[in-house]
């Protein structure tokens, strides 16, 4: 179990509404998507190397965990990896079309069906279904994709966006048997993680010590351009 603190569902999203007032953090969600969704191609690349993973299946969901892992797909491309998006509920918000515009530019396929034979064809998935927003039990079209990667995630690695999606941010998994083999906590660990026995990272380096002191959470140390640290 690691040792860095956790921060709680509700205050995770008011720590989240405080870096994007002007007066607090001054971000836009924008940046913060970039920054989190860089990290966790960051955290993959460190991982499952594109020279032993090469297909890579993005699993997106409607909010902004499904944005992360959007701008993850696109970095991942970037960094040399085959990547596809499952994408089944596509918003329609003007950065979510412009996530999607973007990765037609760079030739990355986003699909909606045929999910079982994505799954099939990857060699690793990036799970951006569900972050800190999601509330059990898991609703339609996301049950068949929840399903899958409970049965994927004894076979190849999965590496979740936040959240190990279907659990619950604070208790875990009560109602799922999903494990991924790794995790990347943005900003800072939700208490679910405390559950998680796989492979650890913090990333989204947009917390400065004032704000770290108020919301009581760390600053893992970060070494050079590194997004992620890893922390178990
Ligand atoms: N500072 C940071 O750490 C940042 C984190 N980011 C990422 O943002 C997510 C949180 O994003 P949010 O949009 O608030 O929520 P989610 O992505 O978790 O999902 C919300 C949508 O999911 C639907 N939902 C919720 N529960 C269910 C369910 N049981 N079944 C089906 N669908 C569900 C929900 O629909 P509603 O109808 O309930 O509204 C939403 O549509 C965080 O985890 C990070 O990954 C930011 O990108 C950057 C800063
Ligand atoms: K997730």
């Amino acid at each position: 179990m690691s040792v860095i603190r956790t921060i709680g569902s509700k205050a995770a999203s008011a720590l989240d509404r405080e870096l994007m007032s002007p007066e607090g953090g001054g971000f836009s969600i924008d940046q913060l998507m970039e920054l989190a969704g860089l990290a966790v191609a960051n955290a993959v690349y460190k991982e499952y190397p594109p020279s032993k993973y090469p297909k890579v299946l993005c699993a997106v969901g409607v909010g902004n965990n499904g944005g992360d892992a959007l701008v993850c797909a696109r970095h991942l491309t970037l960094f040399g990896y085959k990547v596809r998006v499952y994408y089944p509920l596509r918003s329609k918000k003007p950065l979510f079309t412009g996530l999607q515009t973007q990765l037609a530019r760079f030739g990355v396929p986003i699909v909606e069906t045929d999910v079982q034979k994505e799954f099939q064809q990857a060699d690793q998935i990036v799970d951006g279904i569900f972050g800190f927003s999601f509330v059990p039990p898991v609703r339609e079209p996301f049950l068949e994709v929840i399903g899958l990667l409970n049965e994927y995630c004894k076979k190849i690695p999965i590496t979740s966006v936040d959240i190990p999606s279907g659990w619950d941010v604070d208790e875990g998994p009560v109602s799922s048997n999903f494990e991924p083999s790794s995790l990347v906590s943005l900003t800072a660990p939700k208490p679910c993680s405390k559950l998680f026995k796989g492979t650890h990272f913090v990333g989204g380096r947009f917390v400065n010590k004032e704000l770290a002191d108020k919301w009581d959470i760390d600053i893992p140390k970060y070494e050079g351009v590194d997004q992620v640290v890893k922390v178990q």
